[in-house]
């Protein structure tokens, strides 16, 4: 790697670098050594860091993409299950600039199949990111106009154990709606049975035979249940609030396709009126299985509030037959089971928590007029939640899935290409565009 004492822009940093910042760059300038990054830092190596950071590279502009994990795309290849597969159709979860998924891909790809498809888009756009770096912290330092971003080594990663503080104008949130394992408040009390999450669910077998009770009932609880089902686990799920359930399919179409084509045409309210007609001609009175319907309709709901609806891939023909028993929301849990809220009490083998995630950006970014300190997500929704000042920007928190992705990964990269190109012309443009990394201090 060349130094970068020879540039003016380096050598301002060079000055202004550890221990000369705000009150915020205080908290990463204990870094050990310190990283000039040309281009964007992106924090997050799934599909929105690697979406964003392919967009980039296709304007020019370089960037260094960090991830805590071992690999690229680990939300998907060490947080799910085995059998999953993405619930919308395949047209809809491709990233951007890439060509489609191989030929012989089914329309709902496999967990594999999409992980196979997010390894070789890093390798078709030659985003190499900076793997086992954890991001513990970041803070703008206005003093310098530069955001500085200190990331530990995880086991295995360059500087083993070290911590490096990379110094950019340019910072991308890509670390996901889903960064970290919600769980409610409570914690299972004496409970003394297995408990896990669904992010590390991996396959029913070791279930089998066991009676086992699934906490939440969004898309996660409804394909646990089911999966676990299929494995010979007796399982119970706690349904304790309103919801929707969609056929993932109706009349061969998918149910996402059909309601992106009706929304070009008519407005949301009569779109969800028409997707609640169908649902019940195709999957019945689901209310008389515990499954209440909320007033609003399901896609207002996802467009408001980000709670995607259900969309059934078999769980609710094991209700209906009462393989999966429906039961009610838990008042306490006991030490072999749970009491519910109706009073009953019941015993358990295992409790696996299918109780969502949250955002991770509290913990690490110093920063509260973009982001909100209470949920991590940023303030403005979609359209408007991409950027925010001084060269912040998020991808992936617009509550739409890949697209969204896809949408924020475009936008962000023409607006950073279009600074990055001024920046170009002025005194940092010496910055030897081809690398990564200019290291100005070690
Ligand atoms: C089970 C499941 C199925 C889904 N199916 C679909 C679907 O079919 N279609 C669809 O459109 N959407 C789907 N989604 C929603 C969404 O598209 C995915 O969650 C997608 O993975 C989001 O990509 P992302 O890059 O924003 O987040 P992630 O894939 O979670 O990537 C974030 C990355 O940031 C890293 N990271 C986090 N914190 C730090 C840190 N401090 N320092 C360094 N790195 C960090 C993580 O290791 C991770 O690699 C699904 C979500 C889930 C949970
Ligand atoms: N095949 C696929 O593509 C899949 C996609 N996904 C996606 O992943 C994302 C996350 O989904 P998911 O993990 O299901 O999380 P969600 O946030 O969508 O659902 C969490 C569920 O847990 C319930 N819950 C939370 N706390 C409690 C509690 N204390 N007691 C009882 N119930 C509780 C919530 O109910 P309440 O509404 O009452 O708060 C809600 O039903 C979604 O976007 C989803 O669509 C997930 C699985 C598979
Ligand atoms: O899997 C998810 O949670 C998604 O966000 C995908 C998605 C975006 N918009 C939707 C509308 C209905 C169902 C799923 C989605």
């Amino acid at each position: 790697m060349p130094t970068s004492q020879q540039d003016g822009g380096g050598e301002r940093l060079f000055h202004g670098g550890a221990g000369d910042g705000d009150g915020d760059g205080a908290a990463v300038a204990a870094a050990a050594r310190q990283v000039w990054v040309p281009g964007p830092v992106i924090v997050g190596a799934g599909p929105s860091g690697l979406a964003t950071a392919a967009c980039l590279k296709a304007r020019g502009v370089p960037s260094l993409v960090l991830d805590k994990d071992a690999t690229v795309a680990a939300s998907w290849r060490e947080r799910t299950y085995e059998r999953l597969r993405l619930h919308l159709p395949r047209g809809f979860c491709e990233l951007p600039l890439a060509p489609p998924f191989p030929p012989g891909t089914p329309p709902y790809p496999t967990r594999d199949q999409f992980v196979a498809y997010l390894d070789a888009y890093a390798r078709a756009f030659a985003v190499e990111p900076r793997l086992g770096s954890r991001v513990r912290a970041a803070s703008y330092d206005a003093a310098i106009g530069f955001w500085r971003v200190a990331a530990v080594d995880e086991a295995g990663g360059g500087g083993a154990g070290g911590e490096t503080e990379f110094l950019s104008r340019w910072l991308v949130v890509a670390t996901g709606e889903n960064a970290v394992a919600a769980w409610p408040a409570e914690g299972v009390g004496a409970y003394r049975g297995d408990v896990m999450h669904t992010s590390s669910y991996k396959r029913g077998d070791e279930f089998a035979g066991k009676k086992v009770l699934v906490v939440g009932c969004g898309n996660s609880g409804m394909e646990v249940s089911l999966d676990l089902c299929n494995n010979g686990a007796a399982t119970s799920m706690v349904v304790r609030d309103k919801i929707h359930v969609l056929p993932r399919e109706i009349l061969g179409i998918s149910t996402f396709g059909l309601s992106v084509f009706l929304l070009k045409w008519f407005p949301i309210k009569w779109v969800d009126a028409l997707l609640l007609i169908f649902s019940r001609l195709i999957l019945g009175n689901i209310e008389k299985y515990g499954l209440r319907r909320p007033k609003i309709g399901p896609l207002q709901i996802k467009c408001s509030t980000g709670k995607t609806p259900v969309l059934d891939i078999g769980a609710l023909k094991k209700i209906k037959n009462g393989e999966i028993k429906v039961v009610p929301a838990i008042h306490c849990f006991t030490e072999d089971g749970v009491e519910f809220v109706n009073g009953c009490r019941e015993d358990f083998d295992a409790v696996i928590f299918a109780t969502g995630y949250k955002s991770n950006v509290p913990s690490w970014l110093k920063e509260e007029e973009f982001f909100s300190e209470s949920d991590g997500f940023p303030r403005k929704a979609f359209p408007h939640s991409w950027r925010g000042k001084n060269g912040l920007y998020a991808t992936g928190f617009t509550k739409r899935g890949l697209q969204g992705t896809s949408y924020d990964a475009a936008m962000i990269a023409a607006d950073i290409a279009r600074r990055w190109t001024k920046s170009l012309a002025g005194p940092t443009a010496a910055a030897d565009a081809d690398h990564h990394e200019t290291y100005i201090a070690n």
